[in-house]
């Protein structure tokens, strides 16, 4: 940029010296003066062009930070919530307005939709075909992994939003898409989208798990849960009710924060759900009402999984287990949240592996849909939900106790009341019903699942020192016996 205005100055000044012999004083005059307007706009312009060029940068920053920073950072900085995600404003919009481009214009053609019928075909005899969404997810890449692994057709989409760092959700992209699953890259609320891939694929089942997650970050970015876990279910459901055909069974992410304010335990599906304490929480029991209307009216197959704070390799770095390994790898300090009355917060913390067993127990038990495209329907169709917890809630002190052997450092602890952010003392699962209707059983002790989790934290952030090989064997060698039962369930 700058070459070019010194250019055009020296131009002027030439034309300007011949102008001079040629002439007389006025014109003279005028030529002179004209030359310094020429010399003083390209000034302008140049400055012009660079304040541009700068605004564009900083509009880029703004909207796109994760380019920047692609790479995960061991500082825990940030919010309450782990730092992993960036302020609201930097959200792309999660709901697509009418203006917003489907991502139906830019996929198509004779090879996309071949490449969508090989993914979303089964291999094996009476294999299923599923679409699941939040497919580059926690829970969706594992879910995605065990489908295909037994024989399922996949076809997977994701919004790669940058709640937290998208990076991770692109090498879970690769790992499916080295498993053979394609991972589109779209949005939930793109119902264009949605109706395109229901007329090249005839999927059987959806597996829906896009949602905007975390219980204390909806404080911050309250539009985003509306965005995702209300207008996003309904977009799903509306293409699944009115477009697809046959209609599919759907199987949807809920969560265990529907129980909210309730003391009654361990938390039945019969509990009460009408005190949410969080608006993630109040967008999740949205979700099941919502459920039970396109039930009703259209006759979608509908199963609500309430999760119990899941874990596990390859998971989210906005949850605690996650980010306070992170910290305690850093030196960083960590906060523990105590509950009122003085006692350690208790989860029911869940691992993946058991987790994925209930999803695909969910879709294999789903039953039929029993509505058209013309709005028919021939009866009633299954509406379910079920919790899907470990049974045994564990103090959030001790999960981090066992993060620190296998760590093989101390976390600098502070300790303070749990502020009121949503945030719930206590959960802890009945399983019952999931383990009647589909045998779901978990396994998986708290020890067990973060040793799988730390070892693939380490080896992923390529953590992998003498120190952390060597607490963690140290942490394995008392607890053989588990050890073999994890191996196994990790296996599944
Ligand atoms: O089970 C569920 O329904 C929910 O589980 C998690 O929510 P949460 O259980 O709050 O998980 P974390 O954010 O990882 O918190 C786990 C525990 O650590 C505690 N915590 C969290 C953050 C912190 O800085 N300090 C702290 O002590 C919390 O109070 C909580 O007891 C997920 O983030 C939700 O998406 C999911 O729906």
């Amino acid at each position: 940029m700058p070459s070019s205005g010194i250019t055009a100055v020296d131009a002027a000044a030439k034309g300007m010296k011949l102008e001079r012999y040629a002439s007389g004083g006025a014109l003279l005059l005028r030529r002179a003066t004209s030359a310094k307007l020429v010399s003083a706009s390209s000034h302008l312009l140049f400055r012009a062009t660079v304040l541009a060029t700068l605004a564009l940068v900083f509009l880029f920053t703004l909207h796109y930070p994760s380019l920047l920073s692609r790479s995960f950072r061991l500082s825990a900085g940030g919010d309450a919530a782990g730092g992993a995600h960036p302020s609201s404003a930097s959200h792309r919009s999660l709901l697509m307005s009418s203006s917003s481009a489907s991502a139906a214009a830019s996929y198509g053609g004779a090879v996309w939709e071949k490449e969508m019928r090989r993914s979303a075909r089964p291999s094996r005899d009476g294999g299923i075909s599923v679409l699941v969404t939040g497919a580059a997810g926690f829970v969706g890449t594992h879910c995605s992994l065990a489908l295909k692994a037994r024989g399922d057709g996949v076809v997977g989409l994701d919004n790669f939003n940058s709640y937290y760092d998208p990076s991770l959700k692109r090498a879970r992209q690769a790992l499916l898409a080295s498993r053979g699953v394609v991972v589109l890259d779209a949005d939930i609320n793109d119902g264009l989208l949605l109706e395109k891939l229901f007329d090249v694929a005839a999927f059987t089942h959806v597996l829906h798990l896009a949602a905007q997650a975390g219980v204390r970050y909806a404080m911050e970015a309250p539009q985003t849960y509306v965005a995702s876990n209300v207008a996003g279910l309904v977009s799903v459901f509306e293409v699944a009710a009115k477009h697809a055909d046959p209609q599919p069974a759907i199987v949807w992410a809920s969560s265990s924060s529907v129980y909210g304010l309730n003391t009654d335990a361990p938390f039945s599906e019969d509990h009460r759900t009408d005190r949410p304490a969080s608006l993630y929480a109040a967008t999740k029991k949205a979700g099941e009402a919502i459920a039970h209307t396109y039930n009703h009216i259209y006759g979608l197959s509908i199963t609500g999984l309430r999760f119990f704070t899941v874990y596990g390799p390859w998971g989210r770095p906005d949850m605690a287990y996650f980010f306070f390994a992170r910290s305690i790898v850093a030196g960083e300090p960590i906060t523990l949240f105590r509950a009122a009355d003085g006692s350690d917060a208790r989860r029911d913390f869940t691992y993946i592996d058991d987790v994925v067993k209930g999803c695909l127990g969910a879709l294999d038990t789903a039953g039929k849909s029993t509505g058209s495209k013309s709005g028919k329907k021939s009866g009633p169709a299954p509406l379910r939900v079920y919790n899907l917890g470990n049974t045994s809630p564990v103090p959030v002190t001790r999960m981090v106790a066992i993060l620190e052997k296998l760590l093989g450092k101390k976390a600098n602890k502070r300790i303070v009341t749990m502020p009121s952010n949503g945030d719930v003392p206590f959960t802890h699962a009945n399983v019952s019903h999931a383990a009647h209707d589909f045998g779901y059983r978990p396994t998986t002790s708290l020890e067990a699942g973060l040793r799988h989790f730390v070892d693939w934290f380490v080896e992923y952030y390529k953590l992998d020192t003498k120190i952390a090989k060597d607490a963690r064997s140290a942490a394995a060698k008392p607890a053989k016996k588990k050890k073999a039962a994890a191996a196994m369930s990790a296996s599944a």
